[in-house]
């Protein structure tokens, strides 16, 4: 099937994707879906109703609907850690009973809420000026994109966000924050996570050192409730959660709660709801109006079929501008695996390089690559049509006009002829043919737009909602186990032995030769 996708992209070498406008007056309706008020356009790519057929028939051999069906169900679809894959229940909140291993979650789950709920109010309703949410990858990406996001709707205390074992990281945030009306939250799902362990106790210290108790200054928000409590968090700061909601996964339930602390609970509800709709959609469309369906066959079709593998996400909207970092991990450490389901080596590329900036920021830095490097990059564009900032019309006019301009020109291009006709008043002969040349766009250059009414709480979790589903249909069409990361465990083993070294406690002779070059380096400038 794979050969399939691969000789329809050979056959449509060098087409381009103006002329299929021109041949279709109905094209750009005909290859767009509309779900919860979103239009995701996808007709300015080389997709045709023939690649299209083929894309839905390699989604249904690989039974994405069977699949989809079993995830909602409470099935142990992530294999290799027998674990049900259910983050779509914490944001179900009609309360479908969704069973694992016999037992409904759902109670939990909303009881959970109601405690996150309960406290976000208390919080909001204190002195409490500072909130510092200490976690990593999903226990971080996820409510800081999201905070940032809903920045209109925060009215509560400040968040911070402190990740990376690089002291400057809370350095910097603490020094922003008053000791006596902080709060600390602690995110880790497994709540042993190096980097969040060591943040947590240099905050704990900090606290210390400024004469503050850290009692009644910590939450924890952890599926290891033991080790929470271990670290002394009274059972009523501590929000728990099931295996079966993965790291990257987890922002719908306690891992969001900064940014329920920040936006309100309300609004919390309101991003919660967002992703239930895009639930329903996606459970209820046939695939051929199945919005996260399209953007992943999309993604299959540039990236398996037309060998392209890299996509840039470029939201035409500040607040998201953690987007493609959030997108980074979800995308990347769901579906960059190398053995599909059964062990075996996957005979197709895996996932795609997944990155992004906002424009239009990224305009004046790599979109030349994007329009006039030897590689082409699919692009993926967001954008409202409304702002967030009402009265700055001016601004949102422009910014629309330079998104879907970018859109434009990596379809159209330039010419060479056209390129002379800029350059002909300036130079001549062989020097207008140089000249020209190096104006010149290749052009034909695949992107997709994803455009709603305007950036809200329910639209972020439809927006965020879609995207793990796409995920979700990717990895299905590549075999692959979604859920699982092995790849991040090598790395955390070796920095554990590597630490006495770096210390200077245990020789580093076993070690290759780079290493202990870079060790001994290290130890010179040390102090
Ligand atoms: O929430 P935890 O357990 O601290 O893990 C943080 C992150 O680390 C990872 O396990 C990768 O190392 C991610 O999957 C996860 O989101």
């Amino acid at each position: 099937m794979w050969n399939d996708l691969k000789g329809l992209a050979e056959a449509r070498d060098g087409r381009r994707i103006e002329t299929l406008f021109a041949e279709d007056p109905a094209r750009a309706e005909t290859f767009s879906v509309t779900a919860e008020g979103m239009l995701f356009d996808y007709s300015k790519t080389q997709i045709d109703a023939e690649v299209m057929d083929s894309l839905l028939t390699v989604a249904r051999r690989a039974e994405v609907e069977r699949r989809r069906d079993m995830m909602f169900a409470g099935a142990k679809i992530n294999e290799t850690e027998g674990r049900a894959v259910l983050h779509t229940a914490l944001r179900n909140l009609e309360a479908r009973p969704v069973e694992v291993d016999g037992q409904d979650v759902m109670p939990g789950v909303l009881d959970t809420l109601a405690r996150m709920e309960e406290l976000a109010r208390e919080i909001r309703g204190s002195d409490i000026t500072d909130v510092v949410n200490i976690g990593i990858g999903g226990s971080d990406l996820g409510p800081k994109m999201g905070t940032l996001a809903l920045a209109p709707w925060h009215d509560g205390p400040r968040c911070h966000f402190v990740s990376n074992v690089d002291g400057a990281d809370i350095a910097d945030v603490l020094k922003s924050c008053p000791a006596q009306t902080t709060l600390f939250v602690i995110a880790s799902k497994t709540f042993t996570t190096i980097e969040t362990m060591t943040n947590a106790r240099t905050a704990r210290s900090w606290l210390e050192g400024q004469g503050v108790s850290p009692e009644g200054r910590f939450v924890a928000l952890s599926s290891n409730l033991a080790k929470a409590g271990e670290w002394g968090i009274p059972a009523s700061r501590v929000f728990g959660f099931e295996d079966w909601v993965g790291g990257r996964y987890s922002m719908w339930g306690p891992i969001g709660l900064s940014m329920m602390i920040a936006v309100g609970p309300e609004n919390f509800r309101a991003f919660l709801e967002g992703g239930e709709a895009m639930d329903s959609h996606f459970r209820r469309a046939p695939l051929e109006e199945n919005m996260p369906a399209l953007l992943a066959v999309v993604g299959i079709w540039h990236n398996q079929g037309m060998g392209h593998g890299t996509r840039a996400v470029l939201p035409y909207e500040n607040r998201l501008s953690r987007l493609p970092a959030y997108l980074q991990q979800l995308e990347m450490e769901s579906n960059g695996k190398s053995v599909a389901m059964d062990g075996t080596d996957l005979p197709y590329n895996s996932g795609p390089v997944v990155w992004g900036e906002p424009g239009t920021n990224g305009q004046h830095a790599f979109y030349q690559l994007i329009h006039q490097g030897t590689r082409v990059v699919p692009c993926e564009f967001l954008v409202g049509a409304r702002g967030q900032e009402p009265h700055l019309r001016a601004h949102h006019e422009l910014l629309l006009a330079n998104c879907f301009a970018q859109s434009e020109a990596l379809m159209r291009g330039r010419s060479l002829d056209e390129a002379r006709a800029k350059v002909a008043d300036k130079f001549e002969g062989d020097e207008l043919d140089r000249q020209a040349r190096h104006r010149v766009f290749p052009g034909n250059r695949p992107s997709t737009t994803l455009i709603y009414p305007a950036l809200d709480p329910r639209t972020l979790g439809l927006i965020v909602a879609l995207y793990e589903h796409r995920v979700f249909v990717e990895g299905v069409i590549l075999n692959i186990n979604s859920y699982d990361q092995w790849g991040v465990e090598l790395g955390k083993e070796l920095a554990t032995a590597l630490g006495p070294m770096v210390e200077g406690r245990e020789s580093a002779a076993a070690k290759d030769g780079s290493t202990r070059q870079l060790l001994a380096y290290a130890q010179q400038h040390m102090t």
